[in-house]
């Protein structure tokens, strides 16, 4: 065992009380996309690791917090993870139960299976070993995971943000967020108030007409809407084709141009554009454009009204800003996500309190001590790949050059103990 580690196991009392394991390789922390790209590539190299999930299966945002009709909404050559593209019958938007299919796959290929309902409590850096310390709970009990290398992978969308709104305590009927909606089938004839016009706001909006629901979207500053569709051709991948050649605020303006030609004066309607452009603002705020799959439609047909911003809640009530009230039966709080990692990884240096990494793309995915991130690039699963591919480079060239050492050293003990004989 590695002199250092002997170090650790003495010092500290709390090992000889809680049930640990050492790690030969690194451990992963969530088994979403990014932690599954991460441990295929590092399958490949021949380096062991061990991979931690809260939840009881793989990419739990997909399977348990999203809505039944998603599908991915970029097209599928951007969301593939490394080393096994989609299956070719796959269409050019997969729905969530292709997507989720493909990710079962793709984790019995690579052999991946994860520890499942082992929620990260804590994990830290012994400096003087120079070991991570991963403290989990599952089940009640908790046990400690000792490693040379941490990847996080726990997602931008590992948490829900719930606003703290005026008087919605006592609004007395359903309020759910986002990650909690299935399915418009319940509210069927019913009035139902979505807070957030992102592409949840939009896509439930939509699913709520959909099912004879009449919802009231708000739309509290800004957002820009673009065509997933421009004459057939992806938005998305006609921008990452222009950006080739031409600089960022140039292609947002011809996106800009592009949008108005194929969805008119959208400002008219009540969705105000931000004053920056939709991919700085994706790169800088991280803020994703809408890629609209007929919400449009129905907000210009009255179907979906638009509203400015709420002033409080009552009884089965909502007051906006601009003092009018709405009687409405259910609340869907489309209001986004959060990263968790501050409230598990103690370090000050690498995250920012935002649980994002401070160092922009493409600098976030590497930090001191064997500490690394996959999936906080702002730029969806294809930003997932290529930090998981990058990652796994890195780590299997240390764990190489490490395990050789250690032969060398075990070689060299057997020769003296030979030699002794
Ligand atoms: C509704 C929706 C649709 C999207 N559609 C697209 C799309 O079409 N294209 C695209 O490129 N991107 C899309 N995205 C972006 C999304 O971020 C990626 O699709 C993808 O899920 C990111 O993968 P991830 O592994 O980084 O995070 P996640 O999928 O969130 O996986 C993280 C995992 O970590 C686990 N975890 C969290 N905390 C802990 C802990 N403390 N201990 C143990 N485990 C933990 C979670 O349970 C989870 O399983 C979408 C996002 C949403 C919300
Ligand atoms: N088909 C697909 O592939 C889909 C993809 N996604 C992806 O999932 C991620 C998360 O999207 P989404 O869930 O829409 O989250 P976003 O963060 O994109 O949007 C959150 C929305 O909620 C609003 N909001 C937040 N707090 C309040 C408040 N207190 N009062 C009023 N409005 C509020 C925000 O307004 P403001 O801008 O003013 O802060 C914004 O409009 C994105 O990356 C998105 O692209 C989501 C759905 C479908
Ligand atoms: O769907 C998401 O949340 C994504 O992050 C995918 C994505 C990455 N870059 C974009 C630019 C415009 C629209 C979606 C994305």
């Amino acid at each position: 065992m590695d002199q250092s580690l002997f170090h650790l196991l003495d010092q500290d009392q709390d090992l000889s009380q809680r049930k640990w394991t050492l790690v030969n390789g690194p451990v992963i922390v969530g088994a979403g996309p990014s932690g599954l790209a991460t441990a295929a590539c590092l399958r490949e190299q021949g380096v062991p690791f061990v991979v931690l999930e809260r939840a009881e299966c793989i990419a739990s945002l997909w399977q348990k917090r999203t809505y039944d009709r998603l599908k991915l909404h970029l097209p599928k050559q951007f969301c593939q993870l490394p080393k096994l593209p989609f299956p070719e019958d796959f269409p050019e938007y997969p729905t969530k139960k292709q997507f989720v299919e493909y990710l079962e796959s793709y984790a019995k290929h690579f052999d991946i299976n994860p520890k499942f309902n082992e929620c990260v409590q804590s994990a830290s850096y012994d400096e003087t070993s120079g070991f991570w310390r991963v403290k989990t709970v599952s089940n009640k009990a908790e046990f400690e995971y000792i490693c040379r290398w941490l990847v996080v992978a726990t997602g931008e969308n590992a948490e829900c943000v719930v606003p703290n709104i005026d008087g919605l305590a006592e609004f007395g009927g359903e309020v759910i967020h986002a990650c909690e909606y299935k399915s418009g089938e319940k509210f069927q004839g019913q009035k139902v108030l979505v807070v957030g016009c992102g592409n949840s706001g939009m896509e439930l909006s939509l699913d709520l007409c959909n099912h004879n629901a009449s919802p009231t979207m708000v739309v509290r500053s800004s957002v820009h809407v673009l065509p997933r569709e421009v004459f057939g051709k992806s938005t998305f991948e006609l921008a990452v084709s222009m950006m080739k050649w031409l600089p960022l605020w140039l292609v947002d303006k011809l996106m800009l141009i592009l949008a108005w030609l194929v969805l008119g004066n959208t400002e008219k309607y009540g969705l105000k554009r931000p004053s920056m452009g939709p991919l700085e603002l994706k790169n800088t705020k991280g803020k994703t454009p809408v890629l609209d799959i007929g919400a449009l439609e129905r907000i210009k047909s009255g179907d979906i009204n638009v509203v400015a911003g709420i002033k409080c809640f009552s009884y089965k009530q909502v007051e906006l800003i601009n003092g009018e009230k709405l009687d409405i039966e259910a609340v869907v709080l489309a209001t986004g996500y959060r990263s968790n990692v501050p409230s598990w990884l103690q370090e000050g240096d690498f995250f920012c309190k935002n649980g994002f990494p401070k160092a922009a793309f493409p600098h976030g995915w590497k930090g001191n001590g064997g500490l690394y991130a996959v999936g906080f690039t702002r730029r969806g699963l294809s930003g997932a790949a290529s930090d998981a591919t990058r990652i796994a480079q890195d780590i299997g060239k240390l764990w190489n050059d490490e395990t050789k050492q250690h032969k060398k050293i075990a070689i060299a003990c057997q020769r003296r103990c030979i030699s002794q004989l």
